[in-house]
């Protein structure tokens, strides 16, 4: 099969790494991303990665915890990094070769994201964990995805979550909600779907990066997005 992508961005959900549990890891659906990931990198796929920290910490929810925006921020962003380190075993347990990049200096964990490095290391056919966000506060891993895809020459961005695609309203709230097969960034931003925030989306659009949300929990599915199968929501221009 060839796949009919080169290199790609994945961006897994931090929610979706807790499974069935209320927070934290299950080492589950760790290892079955990993074998997700294994699939499309046996294949000759680049794969980088970039993964949330919702399942650990947020930082948005300031009058809720009294700890200030851009503290709660950093921590969110080190959550981040927790994530990462647990998918970059998971991977290394299937056999793949991975490195880990901090935006924000740890270097006893991580090597510091330098974008030239991370694109020889994908040349190299390792899988290149992004961690610890764009490294700024008051910005989420959907934005950090979509830049570091931008920067590495990804051609595309995969959003894998836990829903099969954008809807026009929140899928988990909202009975009634239908999904889109296309949908351009306008679109999105127009009705604010919340599925990425809309800074992600005003960066795919300004740099032409298609996304695809699909559904990470059905085995499979990764690799038919990479053999382009009508799989998720395609977002374009
Ligand atoms: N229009 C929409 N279409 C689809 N999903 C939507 C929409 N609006 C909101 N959502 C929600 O977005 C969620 C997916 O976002 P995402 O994968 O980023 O999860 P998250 O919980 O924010 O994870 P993270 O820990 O990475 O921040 C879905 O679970 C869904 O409930
Ligand atoms: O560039 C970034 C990325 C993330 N954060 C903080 O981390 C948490 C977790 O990320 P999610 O995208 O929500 O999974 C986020 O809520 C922010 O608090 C950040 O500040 N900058």
């Amino acid at each position: 099969m060839l796949p009919k992508y080169k290199r790609v961005l994945l961006k897994l959900s931090g929610e979706s790494l807790m499974g069935e549990n209320s927070y934290g890891l299950d080492p589950k659906v760790l290892s079955s991303y990993a074998k997700e990931i294994k699939q499309i990198t046996s294949l000759g796929v680049q794969v980088a990665l970039v993964v949330g920290g919702g399942n650990i910490y947020r930082g948005m929810n300031e009058a809720e915890t009294g700890i200030e925006r851009a503290h709660g921020d950093y921590m969110g962003m080190l959550a981040t990094m927790i994530n990462g380190m647990a998918m970059q075993s998971a991977l290394e347990k299937e056999g793949v070769y991975t490195r880990l990049q901090s935006a924000i200096q740890m270097e006893a964990i991580a090597e510091p994201y330098i974008r030239r490095r991370a694109m020889r290391h994908l040349e190299k056919g390792r899988v290149v964990i992004f961690g610890a966000g764009t490294g700024n506060p008051y910005f989420t891993t959907d934005t950090a995805g979509s830049l570091r895809a931008i920067e590495i020459k990804a051609d595309v961005i995969l959003k894998g979550t836990r829903v099969d695609g954008i809807y026009t309203a929140d899928p988990e709230k909202d009975p009634n909600a239908v999904k889109y097969n296309t949908i351009t960034y306008k679109e999105c931003i127009a009705n604010n779907l919340k599925i990425m925030d809309m800074t992600a989306f005003t960066l795919c659009m300004e740099n032409n990066l298609p996304i695809i949300v699909f559904d990470m929990n059905k085995p499979g599915n990764l690799l038919n997005v990479i053999s382009g199968g009508d799989v998720g929501t395609l977002v374009t221009a």
